[in-house]
C-alpha cells in the first residue's frame, strides 16, 4: 500500500462519510446520524453532555453517546451532537483498497505566512523573557484551494486509522454546516474515563522523525535529553496535576517524561491514571477541568489564551479544542484537536501549532509546525515539497 496514492472520488465525498468516526487503540465508534436537540444556552461543558444525555433517553435512545468537539478557547461554542445508537462494533478500517484521481490543488497558503509565523515566536519569546508568560503554544493554518473535488472523507479517516493505529482518528460533520468536516489522527489523549479511573498522555516536546534509523534513535534521544524541550514538558505536567488533584483520590504522575513516536514525530508524554472521588464526574467533567492544557494553550492559561487571540491572526475555532464521545455512564475518551484539518467543497484547512518557551528559535518553531502539517499532508497524498515555500 502506498499512504501517499490519491484518494477515490465517490459521489458525495462529504456527505457519504458517517457524520462522526471515532478510533483509538481500545473504541471504534461510528455515528449513522446525529441530532442536535436544544439545550440551555451557558451550561458548562459537563451539563451540556447530561443535558445532550438527558434529552437523547426522553427521545426513546437511552443507549446514545454524545460525540463531538470543544473548541480551544472555552467561551466559544461547542459542536456537540447526540448519536442516538452508535455502532461501538464498528470494525477498524483496513487498510485503502483501489484508489482513483488524485487531489487538485490550486494554491497553498500558510495563514500566517511562514515569516511572519517566526516573527510572532520572536514577539512571544520576548514577552515570555519579559515575564509575561511562562510558556504559549502558537499556530497556523495551511489553506489548501481545492482545483477539482474534495477528499473523500470516509477514505481518508481509514486511511489515518491505518497509519496511526497507537493515535485518535475522527471525523466530525459539523453540526448546522453539514459541507464541512473536521478530521485527524492526534496523537494525544486529554482524558479517558473508564469507571473511577482516569487516564491522560499530555504530550509537549517534539523533534521530526529520520528514516535512517540510527539518526532517528540519536534525535529521540536528543529530545529526552534536551533542558529546553524538558523544561516545556515540566510546566504542562504541573498546571495538569494542579488542575486534576481536587477531583482525585489517587493521582500518579511520573517524574519524568518518556519518549513515544508517530510516523512522523518523536514527542515526550507522560502518562497520568487517577481515581476520581465523585462516582458522578463524568468524562466531560474533567474535560472541562483540564481543557486548553498548556499543550495548546500556555502557562499561566488565560495570559496565554490572550497572547494568542492577539497575536495569531485567525480564529482557531475547534482546532486545538478537544474531540471525542461520552457515554450515558459518564465514561468516554477524549483528545486533544490537533494534526487535523477541516474540509469543505472547495477548501481544506490545516492546522499546526507548537510549544514556544524563552530559549524558543522561531524557525525551529516553524519547522516544527511543518514537521506536524505532514499527518494531514500524507493522508491527503500531497507531498510537502509541492507547497514549497508555503511551508
Ligand atoms: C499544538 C500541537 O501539538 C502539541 C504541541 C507539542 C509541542 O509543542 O511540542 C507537542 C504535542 C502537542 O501537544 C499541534 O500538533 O498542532
Amino acid at each position: 500500500m502506498s499512504l501517499a496514492a490519491p484518494l477515490p472520488t465517490p459521489a458525495h465525498p462529504l456527505t457519504d462519510a458517517s457524520p462522526f468516526r471515532w478510533h483509538s487503540p481500545e473504541v471504534s465508534l461510528s455515528a449513522g446520524e446525529l441530532w442536535t436537540p436544544p439545550v440551555p444556552a451557558g451550561l458548562s461543558t459537563g451539563d451540556h453532555g447530561r443535558a445532550l444525555l438527558r434529552a437523547a433517553r426522553q427521545a426513546g435512545a437511552p443507549d446514545a453517546c454524545v460525540v463531538g468537539a470543544l473548541p480551544f478557547h472555552p467561551d466559544e461554542p461547542a459542536a456537540l451532537a447526540v448519536a442516538p445508537t452508535p455502532d461501538r462494533a464498528a470494525p477498524r478500517p483496513q487498510p485503502p483498497g483501489a484508489l482513483s484521481q488524485p487531489l487538485l490543488l490550486r494554491d497553498g497558503q500558510s495563514v500566517p505566512s511562514a515569516a511572519e509565523f517566526e516573527t510572532m515566536v520572536e514577539r512571544a519569546v520576548q514577552a515570555i523573557r519579559a515575564g509575561a508568560l511562562e510558556k504559549v503554544v502558537l499556530g497556523r493554518l495551511l489553506h489548501l484551494d481545492l482545483g477539482g473535488p474534495p477528499p473523500c472523507v470516509t477514505a481518508l479517516v481509514d486511511r489515518l486509522a491505518v497509519r496511526h493505529p497507537a493515535g485518535f482518528t475522527f471525523a466530525l460533520r459539523l453540526p448546522g454546516r453539514p459541507d464541512r468536516t473536521l478530521v485527524g489522527a492526534s496523537p494525544e489523549l486529554l482524558v479517558c474515563k473508564c469507571g473511577a479511573t482516569v487516564t491522560l498522555r499530555p504530550m509537549a516536546g517534539t523533534r521530526a522523525r529520520h528514516p535512517d534509523p540510527r539518526t532517528d534513535g540519536a534525535l529521540a534521544a536528543d529530545l529526552l535529553g534536551s533542558a529546553k524541550d524538558r523544561a516545556e514538558h515540566a510546566v504542562m505536567v504541573e498546571a495538569i496535576r494542579s488542575a486534576l488533584a481536587p477531583l482525585c483520590r489517587t493521582l500518579d504522575v511520573p517524574d519524568r517524561p518518556n519518549v513515544t513516536s508517530t510516523a512522523t514525530l518523536w514527542h515526550l508524554v507522560t502518562p497520568i491514571t487517577a481515581e476520581l472521588r465523585d462516582p458522578a464526574c463524568s468524562v466531560l467533567d474533567v474535560v472541562e477541568r483540564l481543557h486548553p492544557t498548556p499543550a495548546v494553550g500556555g502557562v499561566p492559561g488565560a495570559a496565554a489564551r490572550a497572547f494568542i487571540r492577539e497575536h495569531e491572526p485567525f480564529a482557531r475555532g475547534l482546532f486545538a479544542g478537544a474531540v471525542g464521545w461520552c457515554d450515558a455512564r459518564g465514561d468516554g475518551e477524549w483528545a486533544v484537536t490537533i494534526r487535523c484539518a477541516e474540509i469543505g467543497a472547495q477548501a481544506v484547512r490545516l492546522f499546526a501549532g507548537a510549544g514556544v518557551v524563552g530559549d524558543s528559535v522561531p524557525a525551529l518553531e516553524r519547522a516544527e509546525t511543518a514537521a506536524k502539517f505532514r499527518t494531514m499532508l500524507d493522508a491527503l497524498g500531497l507531498d510537502a515539497r509541492t507547497l514549497g515555500g508555503a511551508l
